[in-house]
């Protein structure tokens, strides 16, 4: 299967997925000087409830917190988005060192990491007929610079020392995912794809400009899954999960902030 070695990595993805390279694929480099400030764009809402948390998984290439979307309970509305859309599911990704790991950038600067939270247009039925629609899902990148612990994030790395191994899971509940947002909301959004396979085209791209902290012990945390499962051999630890940027292509990278 796709992952992020040699032999397998996001060079490798279009023979099974062709629109790998497609005309709106993920991530990209956000150059500030080319965005084009809308006075249109509203203000992001993020209302969510820590009631939605279920639990957290090793999808072996990277780990996911999930989140009953079957209600409207944790909804993100606003922005450049004309529906509400529920959150489903966050997940992270990271390099093999501090100095790289962010999919998008911001003027060619990476961060150590990059947090998506990823939501579903409330106007269709399920979330796998949803990544098949234009506007299927929004997904909020947060990028995370290496400094002090994140407290609410301590949770979540505290959580990986039960699902070490591919496919493992782990009840994770009373998470409030508001508590990882920084306080300034202010954003850059785009059209763009899933940065994982089957890199289907059904993102509105949603990238705060203010990073949210983790430091070098929470980072390690993430790079100590374990990308094999149980009884795999030889074990082999998720090092790196970001896939390299894309071309523009035309695209319009639209702003909230002059
Ligand atoms: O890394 S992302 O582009 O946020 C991938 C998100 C993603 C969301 C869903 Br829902 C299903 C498959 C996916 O790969
Ligand atoms: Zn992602």
């Amino acid at each position: 299967t796709w992952g992020y070695n040699k032999d397998n990595g996001p060079h490798t993805w279009y023979k099974h997925f062709p629109i790998a390279r497609g005309k709106q694929q993920s991530p990209i480099d956000i150059q500030i000087w080319n965005a084009k400030f809308d006075s249109s764009l509203k203000p992001l809402n993020f209302n969510y409830s820590a009631s939605t948390t279920r639990r957290i998984v090793n999808k072996g290439h990277s780990f996911e917190v999930e989140f009953d979307s079957s209600t409207d309970k944790s909804v993100l509305s606003g922005g450049p988005l004309t529906e509400k859309y529920k959150l489903t599911q966050l997940h992270f990704h990271w390099g093999r060192r501090d100095e790289e790991g962010s999919e998008h950038s911001i003027d060619d600067l990476k961060y150590a990491s990059e947090l998506h939270m990823v939501h579903w247009n409330t106007k269709y039925s399920t979330v796998s007929e949803s990544i098949h629609q234009p506007d299927g899902l929004a997904v909020v990148a947060i990028f995370l610079k290496v400094g002090g612990a994140h407290q609410e994030l301590e949770k979540i790395t505290h959580a990986l020392g039960s699902i070490r191994k591919k496919n493992m899971s782990t009840v994770f509940t009373n998470f409030n995912p508001a508590c990882l947002l920084p306080d300034n909301k202010d954003y850059w959004t785009y059209s763009g794809s899933l940065t994982v396979p089957p890199l289907l085209e059904c993102v509105t791209w949603i990238v705060l400009k203010e990073p949210i902290n983790i430091s070098k012990e929470q980072l390690s945390k993430f790079r100590s899954l374990y990308s094999t499962m149980e009884g795999e051999h030889p074990k082999k630890h998720i090092e790196t999960n970001c896939r390299p940027r894309q071309s523009l292509q035309g695209r319009v990278i639209r702003s909230n902030l002059i």
